[in-house]
């Protein structure tokens, strides 16, 4: 279904690198039917079309009638001046996935004319490597058929889930920004490693299949964190004088913490949006 869609992305930064990358390696889409756009930087432009066989041209230059799929992959403050440069553009049957943090459907449905289809998409950067853990929640207008297009495409990039849209923002914060706490946490296990002699890249990769196993565990084993963290802590072991010190420095509560302030941060994105339209009205 996928191998004569072609999909345009507006924005060219880190996020759509990583989705282009995912779908590219996948195959699902032929590179030379994705194209990337951005507001000024044609050395970026030219940079991903090296890395990926992928189209980059100017907003202006985009051909309408043959792009099925746009990705909106620049930063929400963005939002409105994109939208309506496509606005009056775009067909019925054009569908818009929004990566943008914070960014509600009803927003951007007030914005484009009735009844244009809006997917709003929270994908990690693992997508990069097919390990995105991606949420999507539909706007009033997408057809059935454009839902299954989009976990289609989303599903060669990692896994799909699709949600309400109440529970976006604390989807955002766990797994959206969630890959930056697990990257935290290996900066600060790496430099105890260093600090105690280990070749810093052995110990990096000693980290990373650490880290790789006990999320492969939870997947395969059917064991919750709970009772695979007892499997490992033995009586007076080791484990247990870790643990004690983690919940002495507030380590859980630095972990909720982090999700929470990153929730509440895409919850007041979409607030300042909110209160746009209450002023524009
Ligand atoms: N980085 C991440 O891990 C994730 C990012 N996101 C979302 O992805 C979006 C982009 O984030 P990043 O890639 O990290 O940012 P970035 O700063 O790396 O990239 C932003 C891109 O948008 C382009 N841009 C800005 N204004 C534009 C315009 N008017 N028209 C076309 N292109 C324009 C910029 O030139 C740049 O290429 C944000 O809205 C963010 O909320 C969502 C999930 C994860
Ligand atoms: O930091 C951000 O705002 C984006 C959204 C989720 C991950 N990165």
């Amino acid at each position: 279904m996928l191998q004569k869609t072609t999909i345009a992305f507006l924005g060219a930064g880190s996020m759509a690198e990583a989705m282009i990358s995912g779908i590219v390696n996948e195959g699902i889409v032929p590179a030379n039917q994705i194209i990337v756009t951005n507001r000024s930087n044609e050395e970026r432009l030219k940079e991903l079309k090296q890395k990926y066989g992928i189209r980059g041209m100017k907003r202006e230059d985009l051909q309408f009638e043959q792009i099925d799929l746009f990705i909106l992959a620049m930063k929400p403050k963005d939002i409105d001046n994109v939208l309506l440069s496509l606005k009056d553009s775009l067909k019925e049957n054009h569908l818009l996935l929004s990566v943008l943090a914070g960014v509600t459907t009803s927003y951007m449905e007030n914005i484009l004319h009735e009844g244009q289809q809006v997917i709003r998409v929270m994908p990690n950067t693992s997508s990069a490597i097919g390990e995105s853990a991606t949420a999507i929640s539909k706007g009033s207008s997408v057809t059935e058929a454009n839902i299954q297009l989009t976990k289609q495409l989303l599903e060669s990039i990692g896994k799909v889930y699709e949600i309400e849209e109440d529970k976006m923002d604390i989807f955002t914060g766990l797994a959206g920004s969630g890959p930056a706490y697990f990257y935290y946490l290996m900066e600060q296990m790496e430099s105890v490693a260093a600090e105690a002699g280990l070749h810093v890249e052995t110990a990096r990769e000693m980290i990373a299949q650490t880290i790789l196993g006990a999320a492969k565990m939870v997947q395969i084993s059917g064991k919750t964190p709970a009772a695979l963290r007892e499997n490992v802590t033995s009586p007076n072991g080791t484990t247990a004088a870790g643990l004690k010190a983690l919940a002495e420095h507030g380590g859980g509560e630095a972990i909720s913490q982090a999700a929470k302030q990153a929730a509440r941060r895409s919850k007041e994105i979409s607030s300042q949006f909110i209160e746009k339209v209450k002023v524009t009205n």
